[in-house]
């Protein structure tokens, strides 16, 4: 099997949207029929579909799987968005499962340091899969935590750990790095120091206040976008246009 990054190039040849498929809902049927549908009506629109916590905890694996399956017969890569940070073995065990239910690349935090990192990323690349780490998160108060001022353990020099992160993801060869479309300017920089050595993944589009064009001008690669195709009057419009943004940029 060729590797996440290639298998998500070649889908986002005919979009690089990916569907943050963000279903509210207690009913575990509807909640899975629901999913379906939006691959089958939206998936000619996307390159990949990411679920965080809003499914993960109330399907379960099974029903995940039969998911991932059918996104994969309809040519998108699925991400699982637990932004998943803990030592080395719960680390790795959290791997087989996602990998079991069929996912293509799973979303981590560098907070959980480069050795970790290097070796979750090691794991990962074994079986053809993906690691996206967060260096920058899209919500108001992400500054507060991604722009603190800490000493570089490896240089002594004082850096801002979304730097460290960067810098921690650069070297443990990750596939993506996640940076906000509430963040331009960073993306710009990460852009520049990516090199062609990973693809940047941009959340926080509409909803959040990001901009498409601003995040895909600064060198995004990747839209992530969930409430401003959900929530739309007619989400396949809404998904159709800003496809349509990613083919022009
Ligand atoms: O920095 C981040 C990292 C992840 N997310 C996730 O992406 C989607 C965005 O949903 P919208 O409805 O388009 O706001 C959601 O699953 C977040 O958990 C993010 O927004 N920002």
């Amino acid at each position: 099997m060729s590797s996440f990054r290639k298998r998500i190039r070649a889908s986002s040849s005919r979009s690089s949207i990916i569907l943050a498929n963000d279903l509210d809902g207690t009913n575990l049927e509807l909640l899975e029929k629901h999913t379906l549908k939006n691959i089958k009506t939206l998936g000619k629109h996307l390159c990949a579909i990411k679920f965080n916590f809003h499914l993960l905890l109330p399907l379960g694996e099974k029903s995940i799987k039969r998911i991932n399956k059918v996104a994969h017969d309809f040519g998108l890569q699925t991400i699982a968005d637990i932004k998943l940070n803990d030592i080395g073995n719960t680390n790795m065990v959290t791997l087989q499962r996602l990998w079991y239910s069929e996912f293509d690349a799973v979303i981590s935090n560098p907070i959980m340091g480069p050795e970790n990192l290097l070796q979750l990323v090691k794991n990962a690349h074994n079986d053809s899969h993906g690691v996206i780490t967060l260096v920058h998160m899209s919500h108001p108060g992400a500054k507060l935590g991604y722009g603190l001022r800490v000493q570089d353990p490896s240089s002594g020099k004082m850096s801002s750990i979304h730097d460290l992160f960067l810098k921690w993801s650069y070297l443990s060869h990750v596939d993506g790095i996640v940076v906000g479309a509430t963040v331009p300017r960073l993306i710009e920089l990460s852009a520049k120091k990516a090199k062609g050595k990973f693809e940047i993944y941009s959340p926080g589009i509409g909803t959040q206040g990001g901009d498409p064009n601003n995040a895909l001008n600064a060198g995004a690669n990747y839209l992530i976008v969930g409430r401003t195709i959900l929530n739309s009057k007619n989400p396949q419009l809404e998904v159709q246009k800003l496809q349509d943004l990613t083919l022009r940029s």
